[in-house]
């Protein structure tokens, strides 16, 4: 296989960095690697334990550079294009089904698929030096798949920015229209990571994942289906001991103080 996914736990497991490692081309994607992608993901989905994942980019250069163009230049039917983008719309639905967030650790270039990808995570922090990108106009194909996420992190005017003009933006723009959340020098952005994972490590861990399936419902419903599926899932929240616990800990801290 050209290109692999290096999977690490730190957090006595809870925490799994994955890694796409395929540093020599910019850690672009092919067929195999995006099997392995949606395949890693999806057996990190079974662990119970988990509590959070981090995705990167091997070595110093590339979040994902996108999806291997000499591949897709190889594509030569309607069913061999629609067998690539389902491939490309796998890994992106693989980490939005994730039941944990997964938080993007956007190393360097982030471009095309990649920036779906990123679009797909649940919380995105980019290195200053990192730019994004979705260039495929540029190479005569459109983007169609998580670039769909793109409005409601930026908005339909900065979406056409980056789809129809092909604009590549500092991750100072990415901050500034709400693509990444969060800006570090690189010698910073494992501290900024780790600041993020402890907050979430605090949470009740039924409480993220309920609360990362329902955003990703709320993406995919309009607002009044939404609220009736917000409702549902905070009465299902009872299910577990865990509001008792958590809310039941608050009243005694409160009591005491
Ligand atoms: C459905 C989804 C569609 C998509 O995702 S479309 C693809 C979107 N991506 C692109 O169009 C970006 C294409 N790449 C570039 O324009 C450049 O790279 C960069 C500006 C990002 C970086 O330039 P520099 O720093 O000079 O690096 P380098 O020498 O061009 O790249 C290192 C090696 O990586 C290969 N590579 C980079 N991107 C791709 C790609 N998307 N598909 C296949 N190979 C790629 C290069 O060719 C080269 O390889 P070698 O060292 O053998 O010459």
């Amino acid at each position: 296989m050209v290109g692999r996914m290096d999977v690490r736990r730190s957090h006595d497991g809870r925490v799994a960095h994955v890694a796409v490692d395929h540093d020599a081309k910019l850690n672009t994607l092919n067929p195999d690697l995006m099997r392995d992608f949606a395949a890693t993901f999806a057996a990190l989905g079974q662990d119970e334990g988990l509590r959070a994942v981090v995705l990167t980019g091997a070595g110093p250069r590339a979040f994902i550079g996108g999806a291997d163009i000499s591949v897709m230049a190889a594509v030569d039917s309607e069913a061999q294009g629609e067998a690539f983008i389902r491939l490309v719309h796998g890994c992106c639905r693989a980490v939005r089904d994730c039941p944990v967030p997964v938080i993007a650790r956007v190393n360097g270039w982030c471009l095309g698929a990649g920036l779906e990808i990123a679009a797909a995570c649940d919380l995105r922090i980019a290195a200053d030096v990192a730019k994004f990108g979705m260039p495929e106009v540029r190479v005569g194909i459109p983007s169609v798949v998580e670039a769909a996420l793109l409005p409601g992190l930026i908005g339909w005017g900065r979406t056409r920015r980056l789809l129809l003009l092909a604009e590549t933006i500092t991750a100072a723009r990415a901050l500034e229209w709400g693509l990444v959340e969060r800006v570090a020098p690189p010698g910073l952005l494992d501290a900024a990571v780790e600041e993020w994972i402890d907050m979430l490590l605090e949470a009740g861990p039924h409480a993220i994942r309920s609360q990362k399936a329902l955003i990703r419902r709320w993406e995919d419903l309009s607002i009044t289906e939404g609220i009736a599926a917000g409702i549902e899932a905070f009465a299902a929240s009872w299910k577990t001991e865990e509001p008792r616990r958590m809310l039941g800990g608050f009243m005694e801290r409160k009591a005491k103080t």
